[in-house]
């Protein structure tokens, strides 16, 4: 069962006319989580703010996009406000940009959920107490009174994925939640998506440029290419067997840095003698 279907989606810019998406049909199964993967500029971040109505107005977009059932291309704007937090939630690269600088993150979080809960205060700062607990985040209320510059980039995409746990959407859209982050947070980050998918069974899209993730969180994924899905399946079968010559390229770009990299930390390591 399909949670959404995406049905000849182009995206096109008003002012030049350039296509930036050319004809895209893809679906996401219920539960399952769906990669997006591609070099840069290939469409993947269009893709899914258009899904999410959250384009410049500048760009344009044609097709059906099918959230349980409905057509939500066809909705008002007013509707669209409802759909985004409470069926579809992204989690931006940057934490910093999903937050208001001007005010405490806990002012954010009670301004999304009083818009999606008849809530008092005390019940949504229990709420994300527990969330924020729950993605090993310690002294809630004190991270609650902090502005988001107080606070690291891990730190910030864990609160972004205490409050989808509070929200539990339909659909989480993580547009490469790890990529501003260090190694040590993107390992506790990618942690936490799989835990929200354990915990909510949620369905996901999860944009990366990192190949490693990808294989350990999608069930499937689809590869893109100057705007247009070049090659879809099980993640698992194409990484055992990609078919467009671009996937390959793709996987064994990053199979040749692993070694490499890894060829460079064999060699850096000097053991002292005597
Ligand atoms: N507001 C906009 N107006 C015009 N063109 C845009 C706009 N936003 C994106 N584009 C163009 O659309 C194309 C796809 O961009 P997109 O951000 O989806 O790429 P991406 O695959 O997500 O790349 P990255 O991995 O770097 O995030 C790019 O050529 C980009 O320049």
């Amino acid at each position: 069962m399909n949670i959404l279907e995406v049905n000849n989606l182009k995206v096109w810019d008003a002012h030049s006319g350039k296509k930036i998406i050319q004809d895209s049909s893809f679906h996401l199964k219920r539960g399952n989580c769906l990669a997006i993967v591609g070099e840069s500029g290939s469409g993947k971040s269009v893709t899914c703010r258009t899904i999410m109505r959250l384009n410049s107005p500048s760009l344009l977009h044609s097709g059906d996009i099918l959230l349980n059932g409905e057509n939500i291309n066809q909705l008002s704007e007013k509707e669209m406000r409802k759909k985004r937090g409470r069926n579809l939630c992204m989690i931006l690269q940057n934490g910093m940009s999903a937050f208001d600088p001007s005010c405490v993150v806990g002012v954010h979080l009670r301004e999304t959920l009083t818009e999606h809960f008849n809530w008092s205060k005390r019940e949504i700062e229990e709420s994300m107490t527990v969330a924020m607990k729950s993605v090993m985040l310690k002294n809630p209320t004190e991270i609650m009174n902090k502005y988001p510059h107080q606070l690291s980039g891990g730190m910030l995409q864990r609160i972004m994925i205490a409050l989808a746990f509070v929200l539990e959407p339909d659909i989480i859209i993580a547009d490469e939640p790890t990529t501003a982050l260090d190694t040590i947070s993107q390992f506790e980050v990618v942690e936490q998506f799989m835990k929200l998918r354990e915990r909510m069974g949620c369905s996901m899209i999860f944009i990366s440029h990192d190949l490693g993730v990808v294989r350990k969180i999608a069930d499937d994924m689809l590869v893109m290419k100057n705007g247009e899905i070049v090659e879809r399946g099980n993640t698992e079968a194409i990484f055992v067997q990609p078919e467009h010559e671009y996937t390959n390229y793709l996987i064994s770009t990053r199979v040749a840095l692993s070694s490499h990299f890894k060829r460079l930390i064999g060699g850096g390591v000097v053991v002292a003698k005597g």
